[in-house]
């Protein structure tokens, strides 16, 4: 990494740790994520995926190290991050529909502002559109599929047209079809949208993946959708023949810190 890659970079953590009281969720974590770029951040239960995201969002502050998001402190530029919490999805029968909900990610005053019928409005149909559910706009949100749900969601994040997209499984409970079209939907978003997503999925094959990031305490990336053998070691140690991975050797490729240390976390 060139100083000019960190000047230029949508987010920039530098050696950093995170502890919950004395409990170490996150070491000596670097990482350079270019603008436009699609991150998929992948780990086993308890890894540290959220609090990851939660440090990007300046909602935790790190124990040790900086986090940079746009060359500034986390936090100082709401506006131009949209996020997609983990536990973000409303009860099937919300009484709104998707174009409120899609209103509901505008920030409070702008919602009832002069303009809200016209300009907002308009705001709404265009994340919608690029989501690829616009003719949604006036169904109820209870009646829609999961995968749709999502989708509604994701642009409930877009409609203040941020430049960085957090999502947090967004794949929860939605089936492999509905999966590729969200993936599908991410990847058309592109352009200079940045987006990290955290994801169980570990079938990320897709080209348009700029890099894999695998954590479980400390923190494994690649280079474009590929798992390494480094990354599986980190997030699940090294199996015994009875295990269905077990003939992979799989921690040969670890500093051994992080090698014993995923020895003794959650598996999936
Ligand atoms: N508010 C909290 N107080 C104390 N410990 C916490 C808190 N939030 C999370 N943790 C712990 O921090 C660790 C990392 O949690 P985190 O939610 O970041 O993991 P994750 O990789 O996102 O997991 P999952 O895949 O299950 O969502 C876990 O051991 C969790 O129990």
């Amino acid at each position: 990494m060139t100083a000019s890659d960190s000047d230029s970079a949508a987010i920039v953590l530098e050696n950093v740790s995170f502890r919950f009281d004395r409990e170490p969720i996150l070491e000596a974590i670097d990482l350079v994520i270019p603008p436009g770029a699609f991150t998929v951040i992948v780990g086993p239960n308890g890894g540290g995926k959220t609090t990851l995201l939660h440090l990007i969002l300046g909602l935790y502050h790190p124990n040790a190290g900086s986090v940079r998001v746009f060359g500034d402190k986390p936090g100082r530029h709401p506006e131009r991050i949209g996020y997609v919490p983990q536990h973000g999805n409303l009860a099937p029968g919300f009484p709104a529909t998707v174009e409120q909900v899609v209103l509901m990610g505008l920030p409070h005053g702008r919602r009832h502002g002069p303009g809200f019928h016209v300009d907002e409005r308009e705001r709404a149909r265009q994340a919608l559109d690029r989501t690829g559910i616009l003719e949604l706009a006036q169904r109820p949100f209870g009646s829609l599929s999961g995968g749709q749900r999502q989708r509604v969601l994701i642009a409930r994040a877009l409609i203040t047209e941020p430049e960085l997209l957090l999502l947090d499984e967004p794949f929860s409970n939605i089936d492999p079809y509905g999966r590729a079209c969200i993936h599908e939907t991410l990847e058309d978003l592109g352009g200079t949208l940045t987006r990290v997503m955290v994801s169980h999925d570990l079938g990320i094959t897709r080209q348009a993946v700029s890099q894999v990031l695998a954590v479980n305490r400390w923190l494994v990336s690649g280079e474009g959708p590929s798992i390494t053998e480094e990354m599986l070691a980190l997030m699940y140690g090294q199996h015994g023949a009875d295990c269905p991975m077990g003939h992979v050797a799989l921690n040969a490729h670890l500093p051994s810190q992080a090698a014993s240390a995923s020895q003794g976390r959650d598996a999936p």
